[in-house]
């Protein structure tokens, strides 16, 4: 599985302010949009083109727009903050959901919604969910995806343990992954360290 860090300095910075316990609310949620917008400008790095002749106003010249406009899904809660820089990138992307709390105790994904397409066997799919953990939420929003053909799979998260990212290589799904870092481990809450705590806590509160 190809595993894509993306080492930027602008990058670095706004993961830090994520990182800091100190940024409320409004400012991690901030930081994570301009996270976002860089990972999926590094995410379509090597998406399909076509080309199309566009006119400027001195002549005619080649133009190019993406060939297979994607699916967009965040992972509730926390991928939703994701939605809206990603979407502003790659306007003709559809998005569909998947709704999966962790079991405090267990850790083991508890599945509550699902809103895809039923045929994805020709659309490239970005799975949007800052925290890759033990892998168990990414794993199953995989399997539904794969379930409906996707053949095309690119998990963006923000931090990932290697852990979570041990088990997308054992899934065997077709999938890559893209992130802003690779932490140390997990804790014994399964909790990635140093990470950046409830990535959906810090964004929307407590639930
Ligand atoms: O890799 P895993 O061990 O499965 O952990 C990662 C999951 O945990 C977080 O969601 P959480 O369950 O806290 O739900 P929330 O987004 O509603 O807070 C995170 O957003 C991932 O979806
Ligand atoms: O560190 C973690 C692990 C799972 N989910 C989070 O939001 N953070
Ligand atoms: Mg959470």
């Amino acid at each position: 599985m190809e595993t894509r860090v993306v080492d930027h300095p602008l990058a670095a910075a706004l993961l830090t302010k994520m990182r800091d316990e100190r940024s409320d609310n409004a400012t991690f949620r901030s930081a994570l949009r301009r996270l976002t917008e860089m990972l999926i400008y590094e995410a379509t790095r090597d998406a399909s083109i076509e080309e199309f002749h566009v006119t400027t106003p001195v002549a005619v010249t080649k133009g190019a727009r993406l060939a297979r406009p994607p699916l967009l899904v965040p992972v509730l809660r926390a991928g939703l903050g994701m939605i809206e820089p990603a979407s502003a990138l790659i306007p003709q992307s559809h998005v569909g959901f998947v709704g999966v709390a962790r079991d405090e105790q267990t850790h083991q994904p508890v599945p509550y919604m699902e809103s895809l397409p039923a045929d994805l066997s020709e659309v490239p799919v970005y799975v949007l969910d800052p925290m890759l953990a033990t892998g168990g939420s990414m794993v199953h929003t995989i399997d539904l995806l794969v379930a409906r053909g996707a053949t095309d799979v690119t998990a963006v998260c923000v931090v990932a343990a290697p852990e979570g990212v041990a088990a997308l290589e054992r899934s065997g799904h077709p999938v890559r992954l893209i992130t802003a870092t690779v932490d140390e481990g997990l804790n014994e809450r399964a909790f990635i360290v140093p990470g950046l705590g409830d990535a959906g806590d810090r964004q929307f509160g407590p639930r």
